[in-house]
């Protein structure tokens, strides 16, 4: 195809976009959203809230949210929905443990599938009544909440949304509430908190909150979403005669990994017009098309990268060399298991690439073949990651199942036209 040209904006930021609402709903008094994301996940967590008794509203392009704080929310009488979202679940049974009522959480057939204990164990210890399938490990979940204690825990997987789980409980416990991970994972909950004027510590890997403090609604300007941007970046890598722009994307540095990977590949990237949204830093991110090496990727930045590993192994296939993505299990607990959905449909394309007990390892550049089915399978990564081999493949590919993409990117093909 020719080449993709031209700027455009990116939907906003979907764990931004989580957290605002949720903050938001549990704030007292008035909070404004500004660039909040229409992705159906975050549409979940917006139903969740109403349902708990929040009011929230769409005035033009805001999302405003009034609350009296998180001792305003009520019972709620259905079960809470979370759809697709494991953000949605995990953060919110957060809140709810705290909180003296009960509640159940259920979601899609792929959160059914997905890993609770992460969450329901931690918020157990704090007092929590958590019940669900196979003893609290999957949905439904059953919450009976109140009268939490404070935790340090020391988690094994170095997850933002566990680490965001515990620190929403914590402000329910008396005294601090501690959490450390292997790696950092990604600090919007941190900066968050602080802006609806909660008082956070950060050391290195660890988060200390104490118990007791009363989030203030405030105004929330998210920015664009780096996860979906770096599908519009490989695009931009990959496809000859490209150069576009991305305009106001979040680079706050626990989400720059993908950055990272393009610059030591050798892609031609730069970061203009550099701001702060709030306490999140924003900038303009300029892509040509390049030439491309393999590297390998692993440890400390794959918590940076998690999302856009799918997006990578596209990437890789067309570097000069051998790429290694490792330490990246979690990729096998996310909307489906990303390392064999992508491994074996990129193997059908016709790359060079073979699952490893903690990621990939691909062989480039080979030519990608067309005229070929391949599925979402229901994960909006995957449904895009599939799309960016049909802009490179020797003829057109039909992805299927595409509807999932708007999950996190609803105007994925519409943005891809816009640069055509
Ligand atoms: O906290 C968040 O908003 C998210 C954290 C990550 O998950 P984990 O916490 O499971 O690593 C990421 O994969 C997910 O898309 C969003
Ligand atoms: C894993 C993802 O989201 P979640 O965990 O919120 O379902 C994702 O967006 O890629």
């Amino acid at each position: 195809m020719n080449g993709l040209k031209g700027s455009i904006k990116v939907p906003g930021d979907k764990s931004i976009s989580h957290r605002a609402v949720m903050f938001g709903a549990i704030a007292n008094g008035t909070t404004e959203i500004t660039g909040f994301l229409q992705g159906e996940d975050c549409l979940s967590t917006v139903a969740c809230m109403k349902e708990l008794g929040v009011f929230i509203r769409e005035e033009g392009e805001k999302m405003v949210i009034e609350s009296n704080g998180i001792d305003g929310l009520k019972e709620p009488r259905r079960v809470l929905d979370v759809g697709n979202s494991g953000t949605t679940i995990r953060l919110l049974s957060g809140i709810l443990a705290s909180l003296p009522f009960s509640s159940v959480l259920v979601g899609d057939d792929s959160i059914a599938k997905r890993p609770m204990a992460r969450v329901t164990g931690p918020l157990k210890m704090m007092n929590a009544f958590i019940d669900g399938r196979e003893n609290g490990q999957f949905t439904p979940l059953f919450i009976r909440g109140g009268n939490l204690k404070r935790v340090h825990y020391i988690s094994p997987v170095a997850s933002a949304q566990v680490k965001s789980s515990i620190l929403l409980a914590g402000l329910g416990a008396k005294g601090k509430t501690k959490v450390t991970e292997p790696y950092r994972s990604r600090d919007h909950t941190e900066r968050m908190l602080q802006s609806f004027g909660v008082k956070v510590t950060v050391d290195e890997d660890s988060v200390t909150i104490e118990g007791g403090q009363q989030l203030q609604g405030t105004k929330v300007q998210v920015p664009g979403d780096i996860s979906s941007a770096a599908f519009l970046l490989v695009a931009g890598a990959l496809v000859n005669n490209s150069a576009i722009s991305l305009i106001d994307v979040g680079i706050n540095p626990t989400r720059t990994g993908i950055l990272d990977v393009l610059k030591e590949m050798g892609a031609e990237l730069t970061i203009t017009n550099e701001k702060n949204f709030g306490k999140e830093p924003v900038g303009t991110l300029n892509i040509k098309t390049s030439e491309l090496r393999g590297i390998t990727i692993g440890g400390e930045i794959i918590p940076r990268l998690i999302d856009e590993i799918p997006a990578i192994a596209v990437l890789a296939t067309q570097a000069k060399g051998t790429t290694i993505i490792k330490d990246a299990e979690e990729l096998k607990v996310k909307e489906t298991n990303r390392i064999d959905t992508m491994v074996n449909q990129l193997k059908e394309l016709g790359a060079n690439i073979e699952a490893t007990d903690d990621g990939m390892k691909i062989i480039g550049p080979t030519p990608l073949r067309g005229g070929q089915l391949v599925d979402s399978f229901g994960d909006h990564r995957i449904g895009m990651s599939m799309a960016l081999c049909g802009l490179i493949a020797d003829k057109p590919i039909t992805v299927k199942n595409t509807e999932s993409i708007s999950i996190s990117y609803p105007s994925f093909f519409s943005d891809l036209n816009d640069l055509t």
